[in-house]
């Protein structure tokens, strides 16, 4: 019977689809799939909605009565259909769908539909590309304007087409762009509570002003700002991973990065490379920027732990309150805010390696005492945990403050002094490494050429003496960072003074205006003679001393002496 019935369908010359009570399809003819352009299989069992979204079928079979000849839209095609309950023993079981191409458009339909694919893309484009775009024309009457401007407005496309633009846009422009035919680009406006940005543009035929385009460039400044916002904590965070990547890729800093001329600089290198080879801990000092984490990196690099990790912590950085987590971490649960599965301290990450613990001058008392218990105990607990954990570490400690006066204030603990001072690096800072400065400035210049590409030849006898008189408070890292700049100003040749930023020639101007002759030779002798009595102060009268200090040989020292004159109470000191 079922056979007959599909037979039958065949003969029919309309699309002809059946769907069950439920609306779902249960037959279609071959001139029904070819009309809709899908095949047998892909209609079957599929709801009649899902293939055409608009259809009444479901109406029809719940009111039993069939609707006729209407037109719809079936993607590029245009279909008459008509939709008929099936009715058995005055019940509704089904419905049948009868279709056809609306007659006298079969031969159009490539053509129109081409026209309406384009239309279509368009208005697609225009809805996807801004938040809010409007046109109208010379009189001010909006002629397009899309959905989501629509939206944003509180308005329909139908109700806004047509009207005049200050009756659908408060605050609105477009008529003063119409009238100056000046365009207002990136303008802030407001509407209701909300700022946004728009551009405004007169469309012009020739040179006469037909209408104006408006577009939203910026919906929500409340959003771009936090865009900004995101944007500079981001600027931000980068910025710290990219110091901190610095530093870990060039963590593999060895003693031929040292320059040492000085020979407390020269004694501080042997040293170092003595007691790299050993187990116990070392206490850096020196005052900001002489190379104490530099010497900490060589250290390691020399040791046989070189394998292991270098970890730094800068005490002076972490928040107190976050120290103990950070030097111990701690397990999961610890805490609230603890992260899940717990997080291994600094210490146990400097496990077979060496903690370089930066300015320990600036570590709590309380956190003193437990890094003291690690280092005599070998064993570090994580927060909330219930065991210890074995630890072999090396500890380099470092500071710029004068830890023994500290001990007598009472803010650092002596015993954990003694334990970090097994050896003691003292590390000069430039002002007392004499002439041999004008060696680490040649050496620096040397290192700065090859990284900046430039060829940079020496300093000028100006700039020596300009070197020689600054009290360089930032040591090595200020020499490098004035180098660094001189050499990209200079790029060849010899650095003069105009490539040196002017706190150190303000000082030179300063320091000297108050006697300074245009004798060249006079003043250098003056100055000469000044530098060697403050070197013979400072050691007391000690020509050896004074000679190491000012980094020139005894002998040079002597015959200087006698240059100048200067008598030293040879009883005391030999
Ligand atoms: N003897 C040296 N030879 C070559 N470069 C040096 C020397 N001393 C310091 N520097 C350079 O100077 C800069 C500062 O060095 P470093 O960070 O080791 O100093 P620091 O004493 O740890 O300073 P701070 O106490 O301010 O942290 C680094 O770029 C380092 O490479």
């Amino acid at each position: 019977m079922e056979l007959k019935l599909s037979e039958f369908l065949e003969t029919i010359p309309y699309g002809i689809v059946i769907v069950d009570r439920e609306g779902l399809i249960t037959q279609v003819n071959a001139a029904g799939s070819q009309l809709l352009g899908l095949k047998r299989e892909e209609l079957i069992s599929r709801p009649i909605t899902s293939i055409a979204p608009g259809s009444d079928m479901l109406q029809v079979m719940r009111q039993g009565m069939a609707s006729l000849r209407r037109e719809i839209q079936f993607g590029e095609k245009r279909f008459l259909v008509d939709r008929l309950p099936i009715v058995v023993g005055g019940e509704v079981i089904g419905g049948l769908s009868l279709f056809q191409m609306v007659p006298g458009t079969e031969g159009m339909e490539r053509r129109w539909s081409e026209q309406e694919r384009e239309l279509h893309q368009f208005k697609e484009l225009v809805e996807q590309l801004y938040d809010g775009i409007v046109m109208c024309d010379k009189n001010g009457i909006i002629t397009m304007i899309n959905k989501s401007y629509c939206d944003f407005l509180g308005t329909t496309i139908e109700e806004a087409i047509g009207r005049h633009i200050t009756e659908v846009i408060e605050n609105t422009r477009m008529h003063v762009v119409i009238k100056t035919g000046k365009a207002e680009i990136d303008q802030l406006m407001r509407i209701g509570d909300r700022e946004i940005i728009v551009s405004r543009m007169p469309l012009k035929e020739g040179d006469e002003t037909v209408g104006a385009l408006g577009k939203v460039v910026f919906s929500d400044l409340r959003e771009l700002r936090s865009i900004v916002e995101r944007y500079n904590i981001m600027e931000r965070q980068l910025d710290f991973y990219r110091q901190e990547l610095k530093r870990m890729v060039g963590a593999k800093y060895s003693f031929a990065h040292i320059m040492a001329e000085h020979p407390l600089m020269k004694d501080a290198v042997q040293m170092a490379k003595r007691i790299a080879q050993t187990k116990s801990s070392v206490l850096i000092l020196g005052e900001s920027g002489t190379g104490k984490e530099l010497f900490a990196h060589a250290i390691h690099e020399e040791s046989n732990r070189s394998e292991g990790a270098f970890v730094r912590v800068n005490c002076a950085a972490i928040p107190k309150d976050l120290m103990e987590a950070e030097l111990f971490g701690y397990e999961e649960g610890a805490f609230t805010g603890a992260k899940k599965g717990g997080k291994p301290g600094k210490i146990e990450l400097a496990n077979q390696g060496t903690l370089f613990l930066d300015e320990i001058g600036d570590m709590p008392l309380d956190m003193q005492a437990k890094l003291l218990r690690v280092l005599q105990e070998r064993e570090v607990e994580r927060i909330g945990a219930t065991r210890p954990i074995s630890v072999d570490i090396r500890v380099i400690a470092a500071t710029h403050r004068p830890l023994e006066k500290l001990i007598k204030e009472g803010e650092f603990r002596e015993d954990l002094y003694y334990r970090l001072n097994v050896f003691m690096i003292s590390l000069p800072p430039l002002r007392v490494q004499g002439q041999t400065i004008l060696t680490l400035a040649d050496g620096l210049i040397k290192k700065l050429n090859a990284e900046l590409y430039t060829n940079v030849t020496g300093i000028s006898e100006r700039v020596k003496d300009i070197f020689l008189a600054h009290p360089w408070p930032g040591n090595l890292r200020e020499m490098n960072n004035v180098l660094e700049r001189a050499v990209q100003l200079a790029e060849d040749g010899v650095l003069e003074p105009e490539h040196l930023p002017p706190y150190l020639l303000d000082k030179q101007v300063l320091r000297g205006s108050d006697s300074i002759s245009l004798d060249l030779e006079a003043e250098l002798a003056k100055t000469e003679k000044r530098v060697l009595e403050a070197a013979l102060a400072q050691c007391e009268g000690n020509k050896v001393q004074a000679a190491q200090l000012l980094g020139i040989h005894r002998a040079s020292l002597y015959r200087k002496l006698e240059k100048h004159r200067i008598a030293v109470n040879e009883s005391i000191h030999g």
